[in-house]
C-alpha cells in the first residue's frame, strides 16, 4: 500500500504506546497516584513538569459491561460521534483522511478559565492487535492520537495556544459464554479499557489550575464517553 509520510512515526508510536498501556500501574513506588475512583473506574496520575509546565501523565483503567473493545474504539475514533461525548470540544476539523483507519484532526477546545483557549493538531489511528497472551481470546483494539504539525495550521498563529498530546485507548474484550449454550448476548461481554494520556498545555498555565482541570475533566470524560458507547450500542448487534 502507498506509504504515507507519517506511516513510520505512526507504526513506532502505536507500538510504544500499546506497550506502555499494557504495563500495569505497578506498586506505588512507580510514582502513580490514584486520584479518582468511581466503581470500576480508577484514575492515576504522575506529577511531572516540563519547563515549569504541568504535563502530568494520566492512566485510567475501567471495566464496562455490555460493550466490546471494537465498539469502544469505533466511537472514540470516528469523527461523526465526537461532539456527542467530547464536552470540551468547540470545533473539530478532519484535515486529512490518511487511510480508513487513520485521520488527521484539528480541534479547538473550549476555553477553561483562567487558561487561554487551546487547540491541537493530531493524527489518530485505530488498529486491531493480536491477543498474544491468549491466542484464542478476543482481539485487542486500540486508538492512538498523537500531535503532529500541519503547514496549513501553524502553532500559535491565531488566538489559541497549541497543546501537544499523546493518547492511547487500549481495549480488551472479555466474553463469558452462558452455561446453557444459549447465544451470546451483551450480558456475557465486557470491555477492559486502559486510557493513557499526556497533555502538554503548550503555553504556561498555573499548575494548580491545570491540576484542578485534569482532576475535574478526566473522570467526567471517561464516564460520559463509556456511557455514550453503552447507550449507542445497547440495541445494536454486537460488533466484535
Ligand atoms: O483523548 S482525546 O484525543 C479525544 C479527542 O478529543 C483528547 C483528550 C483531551 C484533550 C484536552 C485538550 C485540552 C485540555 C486543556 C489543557 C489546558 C486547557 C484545556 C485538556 C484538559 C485535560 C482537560 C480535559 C481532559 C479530558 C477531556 C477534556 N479536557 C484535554 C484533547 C484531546
Amino acid at each position: 500500500a502507498f506509504q504515507h509520510r507519517l506511516w513510520p512515526e505512526i507504526e513506532k508510536t502505536v507500538k510504544q504506546q500499546v506497550a506502555m498501556a499494557r504495563m500495569g500501574i505497578g506498586d506505588c513506588g512507580s510514582g502513580w497516584q490514584l486520584f479518582a475512583e468511581d466503581g470500576e473506574m480508577k484514575m492515576y496520575r504522575r506529577e511531572e513538569e516540563v519547563d515549569g509546565m504541568v504535563v502530568d501523565p494520566l492512566k485510567a483503567v475501567h471495566v464496562v459491561k455490555g460493550i466490546t473493545g471494537h465498539e469502544v474504539c469505533h466511537y472514540f475514533f470516528s469523527p461523526q460521534y465526537r461532539y456527542d461525548w467530547e464536552t470540551t470540544l468547540e470545533q473539530m476539523t478532519v484535515l486529512e483522511t490518511i487511510s480508513d483507519d487513520t485521520l488527521m484532526f484539528h480541534q479547538i477546545h473550549k476555553r477553561i478559565w483562567p487558561a487561554s483557549q487551546r487547540d491541537v493538531v493530531f493524527w489518530s489511528h485505530m488498529r486491531k492487535l493480536p491477543n498474544d497472551q491468549d491466542r484464542d481470546g478476543p482481539d485487542i483494539w486500540t486508538v492512538v492520537n498523537n500531535s503532529t504539525e500541519d503547514p496549513d495550521h501553524p502553532a500559535n498563529a491565531g488566538k489559541c495556544v497549541r497543546i501537544f498530546l499523546t493518547v492511547c485507548l487500549l481495549c480488551q474484550t472479555r466474553v463469558i459464554p452462558p452455561k446453557d449454550g444459549t447465544p451470546l448476548s451483551r450480558d456475557n461481554i465486557s470491555c477492559k479499557i486502559t486510557y493513557c494520556s499526556v497533555v502538554n498545555p503548550g503555553g504556561w498555565a498555573p499548575a494548580s489550575v491545570l491540576r484542578a482541570v485534569y482532576k475535574r475533566e478526566y473522570p467526567k470524560f471517561l464516564k460520559r464517553f463509556t456511557a455514550y458507547v453503552k447507550n449507542q450500542t445497547k440495541s445494536k448487534p454486537i460488533m466484535y
